[in-house]
């Protein structure tokens, strides 16, 4: 068994127990107990926990940037028991239980890769799964600028991924984006506040079709629509 150097330091700080069983699960059970793991915090399937180690922060929840179209909708989301809030980390490792035995790694996931808070992708997201439909409430941040004044657009495809993906992954459990489709309406001002609504449309095969809006939060404007197709259960780590 190879070690990395994130396991060894791990394994100096826990004893090693949550690491060691992390990593034998995948060996003897060839990436499985990963995707289980997954689908456990999803709630798709059941599945196992492992070690506890430590807790992430949740970056899915309002901070001093937030303005006020963002807190209220939160607030408004948070209230409606059809819908459920999702917690953000920034790694992928720690949404596979929430509290991964996997610290100290020297990734982070693109969207909370910023330290400071509201300069970059601020957002949360819910999920409503009887409509299987995910929204994300998103306020890009200066440094997303692409037009003066106005959010690049790779960023837009990002939260547009990040948002179709969680829908396709809660809905139906681990799963890459194959193919995504955006028409750019009307550009987004930056330190707005835009509601990201995705829904997943159907599972033929392997394959997950989904459809996006990008929307105003007073529901005036139509930013962007989208749509995309991915495939499932892809062993992703
Ligand atoms: C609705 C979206 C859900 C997404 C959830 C994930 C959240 C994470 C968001 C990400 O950022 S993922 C990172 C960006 N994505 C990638 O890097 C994926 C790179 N591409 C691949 O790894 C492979 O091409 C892929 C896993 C997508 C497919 O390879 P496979 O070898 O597993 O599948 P295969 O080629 O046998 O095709 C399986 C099915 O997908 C279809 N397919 C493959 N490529 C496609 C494509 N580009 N567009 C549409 N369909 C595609 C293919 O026709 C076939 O359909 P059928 O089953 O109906 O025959």
């Amino acid at each position: 068994m190879v070690l990395e150097d994130a396991d060894k330091e791990d394994i100096a700080r826990t004893g090693g127990t949550g690491t060691m069983l992390y990593r034998l699960a995948r060996i003897i059970q060839g990436g499985a107990a990963v995707c289980r793991q997954i689908t456990a915090n999803t709630g798709v399937r059941s599945g196992r926990h492992l070690s506890v180690a430590c807790q992430p922060r949740d970056y899915a929840l309002p901070n001093s940037t937030w303005n006020p179209d963002t807190k209220r909708m939160y607030e408004q989301l948070c209230r409606d028991p059809s819908w459920r809030r999702l917690p953000s980390y920034n790694t992928t490792v720690h949404h596979l239980d929430g509290t991964s035995p996997v610290v100290n790694r020297k990734t982070r996931l693109f969207t909370r890769n910023i330290d400071q808070d509201g300069v970059g992708f601020e957002y949360c997201m819910f999920y409503n799964k009887a409509e299987k439909r995910t929204v994300c409430i998103f306020q890009p941040g200066p440094y997303l600028e692409g037009p003066i004044g106005y959010t690049h657009g790779g960023c837009i495809a990002t939260i547009i991924d990040a948002t179709v993906g969680t829908g396709a992954v809660y809905t139906y459990g681990a799963a890459m984006t194959a193919n995504l489709n955006i028409d750019y309406r009307n550009p987004i001002p930056l330190g707005s506040t835009v509601i990201v609504d995705s829904r997943v449309e159907k599972l033929d095969g392997r394959k997950v079709y989904a459809s996006c809006q990008v929307r105003s939060h007073d529901d005036a404007v139509l930013h962007n629509e989208a749509t995309g197709e991915g495939c499932w259960e892809i062993f992703i780590l």
